[in-house]
C-alpha cells in the first residue's frame, strides 16, 4: 500500500438537474469535489493510504466534505480549518448539442485566501510515494502560484514523486498565465497529465495534423525527467454520448488504449480525475505500460456511469469492467 498526498482545493457542486437553465433552477443536486480531492478518492478505493491537504471553514459545509473525503477512507489530518467559506461551483449540464456550464463561486473560500504554506514542518510528506497537484491550485492566485512551487519543491526534497495534472480551466485564468506557469512547474515533474490542448496551447507546441505522439515527444524534450505523460482523447458526438482513448507516453513509446463508447454519460464531471487516478495507481503497482492505460481509460469510463465529482469503483470493478466491458448483469 503506497502512501499519497493530493492537495487542492474541494468545493460544493450545486447541479441543475438535467434540462433545466441554470437562470431557472429552483432545486439543486448537491455534490463535492475537486480536482485532486477526485484523485484522493479513486486511490483510497484501490487500497492506498492517502491524505488530502486543504483548507475547509470549521462550519457545517466543512463537516460535509470532511465526512465525505471519510466516506472513502481518504485521510482528513491536513485539511485545516480556518476563516472563508467553501468554494462551489454550479454546473447546467449539457444535452444533446448544447455543452455543460460551470460557474465558480471560489474566490473568497478559506482555501483560495491562504497566501502562506500553513501545514507545520516536513511531516505532511513524510513517507510520501507520490504527492499529487494540479493546474486548478495556481489558477486561483498569485500566491497559490508561488505557494504550489514551494510545496512540490518540498515534496521533493522529502523524496516524493510529483504528479501534476494540467487541469487547465479557462474561467479561472489565462492560457497565457498557465503557460508561463507550466515552465516553472515542468521541470519538477515526474508524473504529467497534459495532452494535445495543453502542448499547443500552454506550451506553444506548434499544431500539425500528427498524432498524440508527436506531442508527447515535443514535451518530453522540453521537460526531459518527467518520466510518464498521459491524456485521454473525446470524440464527442453529443452531450450524452461520447468515445473515449487513453494514451500513456513512457520510456518514449505511447501505449494506447481500447477505444470506448459512452453511450449515455450520466455525469462526466471528474473523468480526468478518474483516469489520473487509474494511472497512478497502475505507477504504483509498476503495472506494465499497456496494463496501466487499459486500467485508467476503463476508470475514466467507469466514472462517466455514475453521479458526483469522484469515482466510486474498486480496483476489482475496475478490471472486472475492463475485462468483461458490456452491460451484461453479473450474477
Ligand atoms: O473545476 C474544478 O476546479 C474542480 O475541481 C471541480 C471538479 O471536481 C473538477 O473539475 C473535476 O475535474
Amino acid at each position: 500500500m503506497a502512501k499519497v498526498v493530493c492537495l487542492g482545493e474541494i468545493m460544493m457542486r450545486l447541479s441543475a438537474e438535467v434540462g433545466t437553465r441554470l437562470n431557472k433552477a429552483h432545486q439543486f443536486d448537491v455534490f463535492y469535489g475537486g480536482g485532486e480531492a477526485n484523485v484522493a478518492v479513486s486511490l483510497a478505493n484501490y487500497g492506498h493510504q492517502v491524505q488530502f491537504a486543504s483548507k475547509i471553514p470549521d462550519n457545517s459545509f466543512g463537516e460535509a466534505v470532511t465526512q465525505h473525503l471519510r466516506s472513502y477512507g481518504v485521510g482528513t489530518e491536513y485539511l485545516l480549518k480556518g476563516n472563508g467559506r467553501l468554494g462551489s461551483y454550479y454546473v447546467e449540464q449539457g444535452v444533446s448539442q448544447r455543452g455543460t456550464k460551470v460557474i465558480y463561486d471560489r474566490s473568497t473560500s478559506a482555501f483560495a485566501q491562504m497566501a502562506a504554506v500553513e501545514w507545520v514542518g516536513p511531516e505532511l510528506f513524510d513517507g510520501a510515494d507520490i504527492f499529487h497537484i494540479s493546474g486548478i491550485t495556481p489558477a486561483l492566485s498569485e500566491s497559490w502560484q508561488q505557494l504550489t512551487l514551494e510545496l512540490v519543491q518540498q515534496a521533493k526534497k522529502a523524496g516524493c514523486n510529483i504528479s501534476f495534472d494540467s487541469n487547465y480551466r479557462k474561467n479561472l485564468w489565462t492560457q497565457k498565465e498557465a503557460g508561463a506557469f507550466l515552465r516553472k512547474i515542468l521541470p519538477l515533474v515526474d508524473y504529467c497529465s497534459a495532452g494535445k490542448l495543453d502542448a499547443i496551447h500552454l506550451l506553444g507546441i506548434p499544431e500539425t495534423d500528427a498524432s498524440i505522439t508527436y506531442y508527447y515527444q515535443k514535451m518530453q524534450e522540453m521537460y526531459p525527467t518527467i518520466k510518464a505523460f498521459y491524456s485521454t482523447h473525446r470524440q464527442v458526438h453529443s452531450s450524452s454520448v461520447n468515445e473515449l482513448q487513453g494514451t500513456l507516453f513512457s520510456g518514449g513509446v505511447c501505449y494506447t488504449s481500447k477505444q470506448h463508447m459512452i453511450d449515455p454519460i450520466v455525469d462526466r464531471i471528474g473523468g480526468g480525475d478518474a483516469f489520473t487516478g487509474g494511472i497512478l495507481h497502475g505507477l504504483l503497482k509498476e503495472r506494465s505500460p499497456e496494463e496501466i492505460i487499459e486500467f485508467a481509460t476503463a476508470a475514466s469510463v467507469l466514472k462517466h456511469s455514475v453521479k458526483g465529482d469522484c469515482n466510486q469503483f474498486s480496483e476489482k470493478d475496475v478490471l472486472t469492467f475492463a475485462e468483461s466491458e458490456s452491460a451484461k448483469i453479473e450474477r
